[in-house]
């Protein structure tokens, strides 16, 4: 039998595989000299009231002690700090309270995470990543933190790293979750006999992730901020070599550009954002959906690039949905409608569609391309709906969801509802990366 040629289909199934492949996480095991891991602390208020003890030999009482030095360690919850110890029990040395003559630096430490957290961005060249010290903690008999998101504490703040020392503790593994895949960082077995290592994990602060309850022994860490920067020095790199799922992006977006039968009169490929970002929330909030576009991670990033690459453009816009078809009791859909910025409804009411008007009079109003257009069955409940209403085909955009909206990254916009009496609703646009591909008579070959 002659190979079967590739479909359409088959082409969307290798974009959406290749953008399973996210790295929201990496870890090891580094070995260092004894000397790094010396650590002097604070353990009283006065000047002379200090000790050390090596992480390669520290005896029990010595970390013991070390545990007693610690306040409680709180956790962010909003803006505030909490200290509540059935979410998280552990101890904290803020940064003026102990120096460890660790330095990531040398250690090369940020160079062996970068590759990984900044996969998919086609920009690696002109960015690094920069760790910067955050805290001590010393998780000993019965510590845990209960599973949560680090706060990013500036716009540039894409992860943290923690760095586990070679004290000997059973327990304690480090559990990250991401989408639908999960991984655990067992440091204490990772670590076992081996007291001239040091074990790592890095992850982006939208991984949820859980410190186990500790059942013996102390594990202590250095736990660091990542921020992504400029490196305005490194320019004289040669060009970055695509990683083995983005050029399969590319590939199978080349192959659909060249499919003439696929979006014939044009329209997006719609990809639902993996990570969370800084996006406007409000409409006076002053953050950008441009800057979105320089901050992208793991396989959004990656799609990015890939569509670059073949000389697509992609953008990140918010998805808005016109709402009176619910209230009219029609299906569950309604028109999405794409928009660059939030949408300002203060002073209207939903009474007669007037924010479903201006929503769509503000934007793009978007259809679900049809099986004629893409090769593609649809499934049901597989993809936000567009359903047709209102308005004729030619005036709508043909969308296919490559990757289903999420909800990460959402802004919302207050306006009057008539209920029982009149209230503040809301609505909400969900921002998503979508792929503008022309109508075929357009596309050049490249
Ligand atoms: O110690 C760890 O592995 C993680 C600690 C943590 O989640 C945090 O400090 O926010
Ligand atoms: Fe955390």
């Amino acid at each position: 039998m002659p190979p079967k040629t590739p479909t359409a289909e088959d082409h969307l199934r290798v974009l959406r595989d290749a953008l399973k492949q996210s790295t929201p996480w990496t870890s090891g095991l580094l070995n260092v000299r004894p000397d790094e891991l010396v650590l002097f602390y604070k353990h009283g208020a006065g000047e002379d009231d200090a000790r050390h003890l090596n992480f390669n030999d520290a005896t029990e009482e010595q970390l013991a002690r070390l545990a007693e030095s610690c306040q409680p360690a709180t956790f962010g919850k909003g803006t505030e700090d909490i200290l509540d110890e059935s979410y998280r029990k552990a101890g904290k040395l803020d940064c003026a309270d102990f120096a460890a003559s660790l330095d990531v630096g040398t250690l090369r430490l940020v160079e062996a995470i970068s590759p990984d957290l900044l996969d998919g961005r086609d920009d690696v060249e002109d960015k690094s990543i920069k760790a910067e010290l955050y805290k001590l903690n010393v998780y000993g008999p019965g510590s845990f933190f209960k599973a949560h998101k680090d706060t990013p504490r500036a716009g540039d703040m894409i992860g943290s790293l923690v760095v586990v020392l070679p004290t000997a503790h059973s327990g304690g593994a480090l559990t990250l979750s991401h989408g639908d895949s999960s991984t655990s960082f067992d440091s204490g077995a990772l670590l076992a006999d081996k007291p001239s290592s040091i074990a790592y994990a890095a992850f982006f602060s939208d991984v949820t992730h859980a410190v186990e309850e500790v059942t013996s022994g102390y594990r202590v860490t250095l736990t660091y901020n990542l921020f992504l920067l400029d490196a305005p020095t490194s320019r004289l790199v040669p060009g970055r070599q695509a990683s083995a799922a983005e050029t399969a992006c590319e590939a199978a977006l080349r192959a659909l550009m060249a499919d003439a039968t696929f979006l014939p009169a044009g329209g997006l490929l719609g990809f639902g954002l993996q990570h969370q970002y800084p996006v406007p929330r409000t409409p006076s909030d002053p953050a950008s959906l441009e800057h979105v576009t320089t901050v992208l991670k793991g396989a959004d990033a990656r799609m990015q690039s890939a569509a670059a690459r073949v000389g697509l453009e992609s953008v990140i816009q918010l998805i808005y949905r016109s709402l009176e078809y619910y209230a009219r009791g029609r299906d569950r859909g309604g028109n999405q409608v794409v928009l660059g910025e939030v949408i300002d409804l203060e002073g209207m009411w939903d009474e007669g569609g007037e924010t479903s008007e201006a929503v769509e009079k503000a934007g793009e109003v978007l259809r679900t391309a049809r099986y004629s257009e893409i090769g593609v069955k649809p499934k049901k409940n597989s993809q936000p709906e567009s359903e047709s209403a209102g308005l004729e085909d030619e005036k709508r955009t043909a969308i296919f969801w490559v990757r289903r909206l999420t909800r990460l990254n959402r802004a919302e916009s207050a306006f009057i509802a008539m209920g029982n009496q009149a209230d503040l609703a809301h609505s909400y646009g969900d921002a998503a990366l979508l792929v503008r591909f022309p109508p075929s008579g357009q596309r050049g070959a490249e």
